[in-house]
C-alpha cells in the first residue's frame, strides 16, 4: 500500500449528511471524469437515501463513498426487495488503497443487518466487484441495426386497431409510466421506478443528450389506451454526398403484446433520415431477434448488465420461485459475507423452497457470486463447472441445481442506476 507520510491508515466510514453533499459532488465529478454538477446533480439529490449513503473520511475530507438505494425488483417470483448500490466512488488521490473495499465490506454488513437478502449493481468496469461476492447475472445485448434490410419475417403481427402518436416525453409521462408499470413483474431484473428516477429517465440536459436531439417518444395505442411506447434520440447526419445518414438511438422500447410491441421497433426502423438504428441496452431475449427476416443485421454485441450479490443466502435462496425440483446440499464459500459461509441443503419444486443449514455431505461446491449470477434465473451452471469455479461432488447435482434456478424468461434491468 502506498501511504503519503502523516496521512491516517484507515479512514472512517459513516453516512454522509446532506450538508456534506457539494464534497461529494466534487469528488464524484473526479472520480467519474464528467461534469455531473447542476441539475442533473440536483436530479440524482432527490433519489439518494442519506442513511444509506456510505461517506469514507479522512477528517472531514471525502475521499471515497458508496450508495444505497431501496428498490422494489421482479426476481423469479414476483417483486422483492432489493438494495442498488451506486455511485461507488474514491478520489483519484486516494485509489488502490483499500477504500472501497472497505466501503464495500461496511455497505454488506450494514445490510445484513437490517434484514436485506440482495444487493445489485452496474459495474463500470467489469473486474471490480467479483471479489466482493457480485455474480454477473444478467446480459445486455446492443445492437446496430442498418434501415436497408430490415423487413420482418412473414409471422410479425400487426394489429389494425394500433395506431401512433409522436410526442414529447414530457407530454406522455402518464401513458408512458402506465406501460411500464403493465411490463415490470413480467421480466426478472426490472426494477419499480420512483417519481425522481422517472425524472432521471425522461431528463433532457445536454450530458443526457451527448451530441444527439432532444428525447423523443412515440407510443403506441387504441381506444383502450396506451399498448407500448419507444424513447430515443437521434443524431442527424448526412454523406459528403448529401445523402441521409442519421441514427436512431433507442433508449427504451415496451410493448404490452406482441403487436404493439412489433409496431413500435417498425417505427423506429423506418424513420425518416435515418439510415440506423443503434439500441445499446437490450434483453438477451429480446423479441426483436425472431422478428427480423434477416437476424444477421442486429449486428449484435454483448455487455454484462447488472450484478447480484446475495447477502444473505438463508433469507434470499428460500425467497424466490423455481422452475424444477431440486435437493442438493450445498457447500458455500463466502470469505466477504461469512454467515452465508457452510453447508446448506436446498430442497425447492415449483410450489416452495427451503434453505436449511444441514451437517450432510456437500453435493457441490461454489463461490457465491455463483448464486448471485443464478438469482434472477438468467445463467445455466455447466459453464461454471467447465470453467473450473463449481466443483461437482455429486453427479447430476450441478444440472438439477441449474435447472431449477433458471427462468424462461431472461433477466434484465432495463435501466442503469
Ligand atoms: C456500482 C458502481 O458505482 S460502479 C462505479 C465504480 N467507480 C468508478 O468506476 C469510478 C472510478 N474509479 C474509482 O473511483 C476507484 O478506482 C474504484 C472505486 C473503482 C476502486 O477504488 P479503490 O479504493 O482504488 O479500490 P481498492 O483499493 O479497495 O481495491 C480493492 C481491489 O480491487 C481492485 N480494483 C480496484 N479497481 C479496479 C478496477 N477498476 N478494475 C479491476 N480491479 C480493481 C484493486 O486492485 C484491489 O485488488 P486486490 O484486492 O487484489 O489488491
Amino acid at each position: 500500500m502506498n501511504k503519503e507520510p502523516g496521512r491516517p491508515l484507515s479512514p472512517v466510514i459513516r453516512p454522509i449528511k446532506e450538508s456534506e453533499w457539494p464534497q461529494w459532488v466534487e469528488m464524484d465529478e473526479e472520480a467519474f471524469v464528467e461534469d455531473s454538477s447542476g441539475p442533473r446533480a440536483d436530479r440524482f439529490k432527490a433519489t439518494v437515501e442519506f442513511d444509506r449513503f456510505l461517506g469514507a473520511f479522512e477528517g472531514d475530507r471525502l475521499v471515497g463513498s458508496t450508495g444505497g438505494l431501496s428498490f422494489t425488483m421482479t426476481v423469479p417470483g414476483g417483486p422483492r426487495r432489493v438494495c442498488g448500490v451506486t455511485v461507488v466512488a474514491v478520489a483519484p488521490s486516494h485509489r488502490r488503497q483499500g477504500i472501497m473495499s472497505g466501503l464495500m465490506r461496511r455497505q454488506l454488513a450494514d445490510l445484513h443487518e437490517n434484514g436485506e437478502a440482495i444487493a445489485v449493481l452496474y459495474a463500470s468496469e467489469a473486474g471490480i466487484y467479483g471479489r466482493f461476492g457480485y455474480g454477473r447475472a444478467v446480459d445486455n445485448l446492443f445492437f446496430r441495426i442498418p434501415k436497408r434490410g430490415s423487413e420482418f419475417a412473414r409471422h410479425a403481427p400487426e394489429d389494425p386497431s394500433l395506431r401512433l402518436r409522436v410526442v414529447r416525453p414530457s407530454a406522455a409521462r402518464g401513458d408512458i409510466e402506465k406501460v411500464f408499470d403493465a411490463v415490470l413483474t413480467t421480466r426478472p431484473g426490472l426494477y419499480a421506478r420512483s417519481e425522481a428516477r422517472w425524472n432521471l429517465v425522461l431528463a433532457d440536459d445536454e450530458i443526457a443528450r451527448r451530441g444527439a436531439t432532444s428525447q423523443r417518444c412515440v407510443i403506441a395505442e387504441d381506444e383502450t389506451g396506451p399498448r407500448g411506447y419507444a424513447l430515443f434520440r437521434i443524431r442527424p447526419s448526412f454523406t459528403d454526398h448529401d445523402v441521409p445518414d442519421g441514427e436512431l438511438l433507442l433508449s427504451e422500447l415496451f410493448g404490452l403484446d406482441p403487436a404493439a410491441y412489433a409496431l413500435l421497433w417498425r417505427h423506429v426502423l423506418d424513420r425518416d433520415l435515418c439510415s440506423r438504428v443503434y439500441a445499446w441496452n437490450r434483453p438477451s431475449d429480446d423479441p426483436i431477434m425472431h422478428l427480423l427476416a434477416e437476424p444477421r443485421l442486429l449486428n449484435a454485441g454483448w455487455l454484462d448488465e447488472m450484478w447480484v450479490r446475495v447477502v444473505d443466502a438463508g433469507r434470499a435462496l428460500p425467497d424466490r420461485a423455481y422452475a424444477a425440483p431440486v435437493d442438493v446440499v450445498i457447500d458455500l464459500e463466502d470469505t466477504v459475507c461469512p454467515w452465508n459461509a457452510g453447508r446448506w441443503r436446498l430442497s425447492a419444486d415449483t410450489s416452495g423452497a427451503t434453505f436449511e443449514r444441514t451437517t450432510e455431505a456437500a453435493d457441490l461446491e461454489l463461490p457465491v457470486s455463483v448464486l448471485g449470477a443464478a438469482y434472477l434465473g438468467g445463467r445455466t451452471l455447466g459453464a461454471y463447472e467447465a470453467a473450473g469455479v463449481i466443483r461437482e461432488a455429486r453427479p447430476g447435482a450441478v444440472r438439477a441445481l441449474s435447472a431449477a434456478m433458471s427462468w424462461d424468461t431472461k433477466p434484465w434491468g432495463g435501466l442503469i442506476f
